[in-house]
């Protein structure tokens, strides 16, 4: 009985740290095209209490996830993730309701549910003051379990995704990503889950580790994570952008994010920046929603490595 306790207080802990993830990343501003606390970006149909709304309803089913993995285990990645997508559905559906039926989530609920399955099937612990929950290497095995459910996940989806095409009569309904995986052979969040999220464990996580000297000064972890989201948008075949402003708005988008990296300007003009940025996105109708789910991963990441505390990211 008390390890059912255990688990079930550790699942709790975990989830309240990725939606945390979730509400730091809404909040974070300014984030050019996305939604934030000054602006709703590219976006007519949410604002920061959609967001705020959303992440409270996937809390519980991100509970559900660590559950599951800690039920499994690692030693079947397929049954891990056929376990968390069937709570997935549920999870997508809460949200949709939560929202009025508006997308803020679905590719950061899809994200969540492969990492905290994992975590949970790994027996990740919660921080505690000044002990981290898992440091680099465990990071790293993490990731690696994602990487060989999203592989099956992908397989299953593209498979199936064809036989759909295939047996259509005429038009098929399709997502914004399957419909950019057929023209253009684009994977999106499936890929990057099946490739074990690479700007993640390359760019993001490197980064904020070697920001961790400074990391509680007030302010400190807004700039961080600001700088942080250039570099992803920087790298990130982000589909997103590629649905609203096509192939050449990618291009754009990640040579603007890139000059403005390589840059390296201060505090005050990264703030300005991205403010005009952001009025730019805004003119161009262009939101890196792919981007802002993998900032909320990293902070998460962050949070388990003991890089951020939740007082941190209480901005
Ligand atoms: C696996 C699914 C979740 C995939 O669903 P879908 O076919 O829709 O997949 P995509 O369109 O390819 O991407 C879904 C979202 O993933 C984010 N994303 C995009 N590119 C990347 C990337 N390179 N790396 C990581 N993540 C990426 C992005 O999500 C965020 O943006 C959305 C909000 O932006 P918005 O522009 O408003 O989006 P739309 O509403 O679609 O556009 P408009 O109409 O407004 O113009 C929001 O989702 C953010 O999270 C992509 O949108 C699904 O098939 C699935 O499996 N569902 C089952 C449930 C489940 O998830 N199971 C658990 C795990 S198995
Ligand atoms: N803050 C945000 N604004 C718009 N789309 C998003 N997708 C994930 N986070 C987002």
């Amino acid at each position: 009985m008390a390890s059912d306790n255990n688990v079930n207080a550790r699942a709790c802990g975990l989830a309240r740290l990725a939606e945390a993830s979730l509400v730091a990343e809404a909040r974070l501003t300014p984030k050019p095209g996305l939604v934030d606390c000054a602006t709703t970006g590219a976006h007519t149909d949410m604002d920061l209490s959609t967001f705020m709304a959303s992440a409270r309803a996937l809390g519980p089913l991100f509970a559900e996830y660590v559950a599951a993995g800690a039920e499994l285990g690692p030693s079947d990645p397929a049954a891990l993730a056929d376990a968390v997508r069937r709570i997935g559905v549920r999870a997508e559906a809460a949200m949709f309701a939560a929202t009025d039926g508006v997308n803020t989530h679905k590719g950061a609920n899809f994200t969540f549910a492969l990492v905290l399955g994992t975590v949970g099937a790994l027996g990740v612990d919660m921080p505690a003051d000044g002990i981290s929950a898992l440091d680099e290497n465990g990071a790293q095995e993490v990731l690696d379990l994602v990487s060989r459910m999203g592989a099956g996940l992908l397989d299953h989806d593209v498979r199936a995704l064809h036989e759909r095409v295939s047996a259509s009569e005429g038009s098929v309904e399709l997502s914004h990503g399957e419909a950019l995986l057929l023209a253009r052979g684009m994977q999106g969040v499936r890929g990057e889950a099946a490739q074990g999220y690479p700007q993640l464990a390359q760019t993001l996580l490197p980064y904020l580790r070697s920001q961790r000297s400074d990391r509680h000064a007030p302010g400190s972890a807004r700039i961080v994570l600001l700088r942080a989201l250039v570099k992803l948008m920087a790298e990130l075949e982000d589909t997103n952008v590629v649905h609203r402003g096509g192939p050449d708005a990618l291009v754009s988008h990640r040579a603007f994010c890139r000059a403005l990296d390589e840059r390296d300007v201060s505090d005050d003009e990264l703030i300005r920046t991205l403010a005009a940025y952001d009025r730019e996105l805004i003119r161009t109708n262009v939101s890196p929603g792919g981007a802002a789910d993998l900032l909320s991963l990293g902070i998460f990441f962050a949070l388990l490595e003991g890089l951020f505390t939740l007082d941190d990211i209480s901005y």
